[in-house]
């Protein structure tokens, strides 16, 4: 299949520490990939260089096709690679509904003036109220962002996202903090999202790793050392040692 999303040869320093080392991936429509390794490994700098928050030394990235270099965050996400919003920047006092209401309108490009007016639209009221739907949220849809859990916080982060209309979705710790009880719910959004949306996932629960990516790629130290099926990857000596060993060692794995 033709790759909606090519990295090529992603290479960034701060001072003299390599953090991003010739990193190379692409991946297809409906890819379920999860980017695993331990601190420090480069998972949030690489994220960073292909969403355009930082500048590599070298390197390409392709969306679709088209290079993405020199492009600002804003218009990344408008031509499709879309980090899912961080709780720290929904609105507390505004409803999740709401908050579809304004990516909606965002991504169709019109203006701020007319979010007042959402309630009138059957547009935009049916598609934010088909995305609660996907998500799960529609006990929460009218209450403050504030008054709900943070489980369900986590959950229009990646709602908000989806109202972007992203062809390649990168989800950073979909399952951090939230409670365990709270879990199945982000198990159940993931399972849900749309079948032909390329999916990067950082995330350090394991647990939630091998249920959710059908492909892993592991960094370590800035490089890429294991890229295949995830139980390779629990078998793979060099990220048994990076990374997952005590983990492997848990679920039996030789
Ligand atoms: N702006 C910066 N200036 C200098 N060093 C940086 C900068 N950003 C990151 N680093 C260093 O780059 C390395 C990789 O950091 P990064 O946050 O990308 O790792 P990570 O894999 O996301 O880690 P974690 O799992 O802890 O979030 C670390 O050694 C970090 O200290």
């Amino acid at each position: 299949m033709t790759p909606v999303f090519e990295v090529e040869r992603l290479t960034r320093s701060f001072g003299g520490l390599a953090v991003t080392q010739a990193v190379s991936l692409t991946m297809a429509p409906g890819d379920r990939v999860a980017l695993i390794g331990p601190n420090g490994a480069g998972k949030t700098t690489f994220v960073n260089l292909v969403t355009g928050h930082l500048k590599p030394n070298s390197g390409i990235v392709r969306l679709a096709g088209e290079e993405l270099g020199g492009m600002s965050p804003m218009q990344r996400v408008r031509r499709g690679l879309v980090r899912s919003f961080q709780v720290t920047r929904l609105f507390p006092e505004m409803t999740p509904r709401e908050h579809l209401a304004l990516a909606i309108l965002q991504r169709q490009g019109r203006t701020g003036r007319m979010f007042g007016t959402f309630w009138t639209m059957p547009d935009v009221l049916k598609e934010s109220g088909a995305l609660l739907a996907t998500l799960g949220l529609e006990s929460a849809a009218d209450l403050k962002v504030a008054e709900i859990a943070y489980g369900q916080q986590r959950l229009l982060e990646i709602a908000f996202a989806l109202a972007l209309r992203p062809k390649v979705l990168l989800l950073d710790e979909p399952a951090a903090g939230v409670p365990q009880s709270e879990t199945p719910r982000i198990d159940a959004a993931l399972a849900g999202l749309p079948a032909d949306l390329a999916v990067l996932m950082i995330e350090h629960d394991m647990d939630l790793v091998f249920r959710f990516a059908r492909r892993v790629i592991v960094l370590a130290a800035g490089r890429i050392i294991f890229d295949g099926a995830p139980g390779d990857a629990a078998k793979d000596r060099r990220v048994r040692e990076a990374y997952l060993g005590s983990y492997a060692d848990d679920r039996g794995a030789p």
